[in-house]
């Protein structure tokens, strides 16, 4: 029997489980560039308390199952991002465990994970190897990664070189081309153009469409609302609603009204 005969269970059943996120916490130092005093060099306390400390996430709690579209909605600075690179890999949690059984292709910085003075063709192979596709595969789908950025100008130009836009075109074709079961976007579609962001929606909805997880964080509730069925609101790094993407804008435009 499978766990959908039982009813909708509170947690997802381990089978179906692709991501685990369990009492999770990040601590940064809001003041990690400022230089010390002299005065804190010898002074014990101030060490101790590190009095510039806060929790970019706490006790952050969610499972996540193949296939679901997630939502990450809230503020500026309030964690969405910090909550993405932790899903990704790239940061780790101070407490708490987040637990991802399947590969991630994040498209989470405008050039994360691209190399600025490589090449766009050096970038394309590099982080689509990163990522487990053969050297045959990546052949097969070079032309059209390329094609679908509408890079073919600048296949050899360093990518520090690209401009914003298009740094954008060429991470999100090549992370919308890996075979990783997980995608995560944040924010990065606002900076392509109206013909490219058209193209961006019809792939994620391919995506989709194949079963796979997606985690977008977006300031555009339209996006949220035509992609994910769930939702995920961060206000000062707690969780303050996990549930249907609906209900969650609702209660966000609720708090923060225009
Ligand atoms: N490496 C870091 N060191 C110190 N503080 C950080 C670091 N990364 C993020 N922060 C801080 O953690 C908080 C959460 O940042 P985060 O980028 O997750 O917010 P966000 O919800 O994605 O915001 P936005 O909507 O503006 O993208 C912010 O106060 C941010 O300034």
């Amino acid at each position: 029997m499978t766990a959908s005969h039982l009813g909708a269970p509170a947690a997802a059943p381990a089978a179906d489980r692709i991501i685990a996120v369990d009492d999770l916490g990040v601590r940064f130092r809001r003041n990690r560039g400022s230089r010390r005093s002299f005065k804190d060099l010898f002074s014990g306390r101030a060490r101790r308390g590190r009095p510039g400390d806060f929790w970019a996430l706490r006790n952050v709690s969610f499972d996540v199952r193949a296939g679901e579209a997630i939502g990450v909605v809230g503020r500026n600075g309030q964690g969405k991002s910090t909550l993405l690179k932790l899903v990704a890999g790239v940061l780790f949690p101070d407490e708490g465990r987040v637990d991802v059984s399947a590969g991630v292709a994040p498209l989470i910085e405008i050039t994360g994970g691209f190399v600025g003075d490589l090449t766009v063709r050096d970038n394309v192979w590099l982080t689509a190897g990163l990522h487990g596709l053969s050297k045959r595969t990546i052949s097969e789908r070079f032309d059209s990664i390329i094609e679908f950025a509408g890079a073919e100008d600048v296949i050899d130009t360093p990518f520090k070189h690209l401009s914003s836009g298009m740094k954008v075109r060429v991470a999100f074709s090549v992370i919308s081309q890996l075979d990783e079961p997980v995608l995560l976007v944040d924010e990065v579609l606002a900076v392509g153009d109206k013909s490219f962001r058209a193209k961006c929606y019809a792939r994620i909805e391919q995506i989709l469409a194949e079963g796979k997880t997606l985690f977008l964080v977006s300031h555009n509730e339209r996006d949220l609302r035509r992609f994910c069925s769930r939702g995920l609101y961060l206000d000062r790094g707690r969780l303050v609603l996990d549930g249907d993407i609906e209900a969650v804008l609702d209660r966000y435009n609720a708090d923060h009204p225009v």
